[in-house]
């Protein structure tokens, strides 16, 4: 008996009609193909053509060749095309940069030209409704909101106490939940809870008291939904405009999603200006800055809830990322847990915990973090810049408006910068004392020690608080834990958890406190 046959009423196209058919969808493709692609100039007045790169299909580009890990395939391009080359996604041209020089001479030396970013239909347009500092063009409201925003950033303007704390609470807690060492503990959400106490502080000037506290797991819900929903290259409807006049999933993530930053911090403003309106005393923070300034720098209502929801999502994945890389990663490298331990018991002793002003002192811990943020970058593709007039660089055109990647994956596996680049080894940066800052102005750029930061106009403003919160994080986790595997549960350290934003998959470790002085010097 037949399990399965063909209902009679189908009729299966003839050999004409698929002919007619095929005709017809490589005319509409070859259309399409030729109004987008053709609406750039591809040659400048010189000849100068754009640089070479994958032939993608038509309408699509080379999208369908991203995949989950769009780096991976970046790299490969690298490999095959060179440092500079352009891929087509939908109608936008993109050009890959994969050489420390040349994004010198593209986003420093060429700042004016190569600071702006892309109006992303889903992240610009329908999340941050054209007022996100992070995804804003390079235009008098993004210099407007990045100068306020950075008054309350930068490390001179954020309280130390702040991190400090923070940091000792996270040491506290992963004490407490791993019952001093004796059980096993997923270490992620309190690191989660680490990112984000300092961000609520610096934001809002509040925090949470546990990770159990229902902001907790609201807030990292929305910063690993934006960060899935807003891949720089992920979101088919940000490359084929046709697109974003269809009702699709991804357009109503996005609408969710703004409608979620506007209930929860644009909430949170509207409370804190309630409180100020009462008289309350109110902790010095961005949005009370904001608040007190709104009528002479004319912010509207929403440009205040919108600046807050990028500074929570900018400074939360990110920052936790890299902690939580660190608790991965560390187990499974005695020998450099003991060289930590050994410097750290050498300069600071077994009565206090590290501060930022030991940082100097401890080579080998700050060299640990940069390995750390060179192996793990949170954000391989960070967020592209784009070019705002047309531009011939070595003989290659690029023209306004093409979207400027920095391939910070190739670039922290460049084995001629980093020998053996896929061990982690963070003796390859024992001489380098500086701090990400000071890297990122070295003269010469094949000395710096990472891009994770990104580069020239749009450079992290949050670098510097950044890097103090990480430092006291992990200098700290050291001096307090020996953090081992579980034989039984080996760690997964090559796949990634989220879309864009990237963080270890679940995982779990015992942290054993080094001596009975941790629970002594920590007050528990
Ligand atoms: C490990 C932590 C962090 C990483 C990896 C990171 C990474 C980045 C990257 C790659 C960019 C884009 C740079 C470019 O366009 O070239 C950026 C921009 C930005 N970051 Fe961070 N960031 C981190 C922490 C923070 C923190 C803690 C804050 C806030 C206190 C922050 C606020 C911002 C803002 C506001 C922008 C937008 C700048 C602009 O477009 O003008 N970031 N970040």
């Amino acid at each position: 008996m037949a399990i399965f046959t063909y209902p009679n009423e189908i009729h299966f196209p003839t050999f004409f009609q698929t002919i007619v058919l095929l005709a017809s969808i490589t005319s509409a493709a070859f259309y399409l193909f030729s109004k987008f692609f053709l609406s750039h100039r591809l040659v400048d007045q010189n000849g100068n053509k754009i640089p070479n790169g994958p032939v993608g299909l038509p309408i699509l580009g080379s999208f369908p060749f991203l995949t989950r890990f769009p780096e991976r395939a970046f790299d490969y391009w690298a490999q095959k095309f060179g440092p500079l080359y352009s891929i087509w996604l939908g109608s936008q041209l993109c050009v890959i940069v994969s050489d420390p020089q040349i994004v010198k001479d593209l986003l420093v030396a060429n700042g004016s030209i190569f600071s702006s970013r892309k109006d992303m239909f889903l992240k610009s347009q329908t999340i941050f409704v054209g007022r996100g500092i992070t995804d804003s063009g390079y235009n008098d409201k993004w210099r407007k909101h990045r100068r306020i925003a950075s008054g309350s950033i930068t490390a001179r303007a954020v309280d130390a106490d702040v991190l400090d704390i923070e940091a000792t609470v996270l040491v506290q807690e992963l004490y407490k939940q791993g019952h001093a060492g004796t059980a096993p503990i997923d270490p992620r959400p309190h690191a989660g809870r680490c990112a984000l106490n300092n961000m609520l502080t610096i934001v809002f000037g509040t925090r949470t008291d546990s990770i159990n506290h229902p902001l907790v797991g609201h807030a990292l819900r929305l910063s690993r939904e934006f960060a899935n929903c807003t891949g720089p290259v992920t979101n088919l409807t940000d490359f084929v405009p046709f697109l974003q006049r269809i009702p699709n999933y991804m357009t109503t993530r996005g609408k969710k999603l703004h409608n979620g930053f506007v209930e929860t911090y644009g909430g949170m403003v509207r409370d804190i200006e309630a409180r100020m309106n009462r008289g309350e005393n109110v902790p010095d923070c961005l949005v009370k800055t904001l608040i007190l300034n709104k009528e002479s720098e004319k912010l509207e209502d929403i440009d205040m809830y919108i600046i807050a929801s990028s500074l929570m999502i900018g400074g939360v994945e990110t920052t936790s990322g890299i902690m939580q890389w660190f608790q991965a990663l560390i187990p499974s490298y005695p020998d450099i847990q003991n060289k930590a331990h050994a410097e750290l018991d050498r300069v600071i002793g077994r009565n206090r915990l590290p501060t930022v002003e030991d940082e100097k002192n401890l080579p080998y811990i700050h060299a640990i973090v940069k390995e750390v943020e060179r192996c793990y970058n949170p954000f391989w593709l960070g967020i592209p810049h784009s070019s705002i007039q047309d531009f011939t660089y070595r003989g290659q055109f690029i023209p306004k408006d093409t979207v400027i990647v920095l391939n910070t994956y190739t670039m922290h596996h460049d084995p001629q910068r980093y020998p053996d680049p896929h061990t982690f080894n963070p003796d390859r940066y024992i001489d380098d004392s500086t701090t990400c800052a000071e890297s990122a102005n070295l003269a010469n750029a094949y000395e710096r020690d990472h891009w994770m930061f990104g580069a020239g106009r749009r450079i992290c403003p949050g670098m510097a608080v950044a890097e103090r919160e990480i430092f006291l994080a992990i200098s700290r986790m050291l001096w307090s834990f020996n953090m081992e595997q579980l034989p039984e549960e080996p760690i997964n350290l090559n796949d990634y958890d989220g879309l864009s934003g990237r963080s270890p998959v679940p995982f779990r470790i015992k942290a054993i406190p080094r001596d009975d002085k941790v629970a002594e010097v920590l007050e528990i």
